[in-house]
């Protein structure tokens, strides 16, 4: 079998997607999701100039091996760009090698660990009354953990709460970044009354989960971590910015809340001291930004080792291909957490026909072979690319923060 074609596809059914589609000698394709959100044209441009030429003519089988030539081969190593690049090609080799076998990709990766995956949804209110009607409407839909996230007064917009109530969130919101204002003290002061309300209204058997999206100090996260212990949550995710994997020893002494992170790491080096060190419980790193199925499988062993269970990032800036290929990874890996999962809008799935489901808080693999996810060019062809860029915080006083 030989790679006879490969090419992106920039669709923007609701928000923008890259998707790679390598086709063989052989008849039979793959598609990978190659979404960087807010630097879609980046990969585009890494994808077509330096990955496809030197495709064509390849075994499509040699998975490893091409992964080695694209992330040895490139000597510049890392980074989210070529990480997004080398994982959509990853992902689409795996779904032809699961389509030439006639197998869904679970049972390529070693069968089934379990029946199904338990998921994450996410509950979010201008303020808290806002957000508890929100986990009420999670729970009656099945969902048995839910991420909650509600406006702090004094601060005028906070992240994951859309602007207008029942609207959709989606960050990347403008085409240059949006300007938001953030204040560590009363974010603080304010969290903890939010997990107290849910506790109080739904009991404790919900899994509550919580995103500080790297905006605190080691110190300030220890202190969050700690004041919630009470409240038991699932997790804290990315209380810090992680670049420097030491700062979670700190907290980590401070707190047995559990910790999560990864989202933004691109590769098993991001995590390696976070692991090692059992300073993190779940490791947040998905297909799409770490380097495909190949790597993240890589990730996640070592991450076992330690007791480190996987919490896979599921934001709608990931496609339903990248969405596909995490529930058969999460069917099959045995330290497998929870899966995160913002529902696409329905353009999106017509772009992106699929065999998985969702059904009573979990997804349920499908038994298509490969990934079981496609992509319909005609439909795609109809939403064409609009720039569109994450936003920016800064400070009361004019500091640029972390968004
Ligand atoms: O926990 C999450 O799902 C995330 O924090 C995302 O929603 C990011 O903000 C988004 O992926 C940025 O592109």
């Amino acid at each position: 079998m030989k790679i006879e074609r490969a090419y992106t596809i920039v669709t923007a059914p609701g928000r923008n997607f890259v998707t790679l589609k390598i086709v063989t000698d052989e008849g039979v394709y793959g598609i990978g999701d190659a979404t960087l959100n807010g630097r879609e044209q980046a990969v585009v441009a890494y994808l077509e100039e330096h990955v496809i030429p030197a495709l064509i003519g390849r075994d499509p089988q040699r998975i490893e091996d091409i992964w080695h030539y694209l992330y040895r081969g490139a000597y510049w190593r890392r980074g989210p760009v070529t990480m997004s690049a080398i994982g959509a090609v990853d992902m689409a080799l795996w779904d032809i090698k699961a389509k030439a076998a006639g197998m869904p990709l679970y049972q390529l990766l070693g069968g089934k660990s379990r029946e199904r995956v338990m998921v994450y949804g996410h509950a979010t209110g201008k303020d808290i009354e806002a957000c508890l009607d929100e986990v009420a409407r999670h729970v009656e839909a099945g969902y048995r953990a839910v991420r909650v996230q509600a406006g702090v007064p004094g601060i005028a917009s906070i992240y994951g709460v859309a602007k207008k109530p029942g609207e959709r969130y989606e960050p990347a919101d403008a085409e240059l970044p949006a300007e938001h204002v953030w204040n560590t003290a009363k974010y603080l002061n304010h969290a903890p009354r939010l997990f107290a309300a849910v506790r109080e209204r739904f009991g404790d058997d919900l899994h509550v989960l919580h995103d500080v999206h790297h905006r605190l100090t080691p110190i300030e996260a220890a202190r969050l971590g700690k004041e919630v212990e009470p409240f038991h949550l699932f997790w804290l995710e990315d209380c810090v910015p992680a670049e420097n994997q030491e700062s979670f020893r700190l907290i980590r002494q401070h707190t047995t809340t559990p910790l999560a992170v990864g989202e933004v790491f691109n590769s098993l080096y991001d995590a390696k001291a976070l692991i090692e060190n059992q300073w993190i419980d779940y490791i947040r790193a998905t297909l799409t930004h770490a380097g495909g199925i190949t790597h993240v499988r890589r990730l996640a062993d070592l991450a076992g080792l330690y007791h480190v269970r996987t919490g896979f990032h599921g934001p709608t800036d990931l496609s339903p291909v990248c969405l596909g290929a995490a529930i058969h990874f999460d069917t099959w890996v045995p330290n497998f957490g929870i899966q995160e999962y913002m529902p696409h809008e329905a353009v999106t799935d017509e772009v992106f026909p699929h065999d998985y489901r969702f059904e009573d808080g979990h997804f349920l693999v499908g038994e298509t072979p490969g990934h079981g996810v496609d992509i319909d060019e005609k439909a795609a062809a109809k939403y064409p690319y609009r720039r569109a860029s994450l936003p920016v915080n800064r400070l009361e006083d004019g500091t640029l923060w972390h968004w």
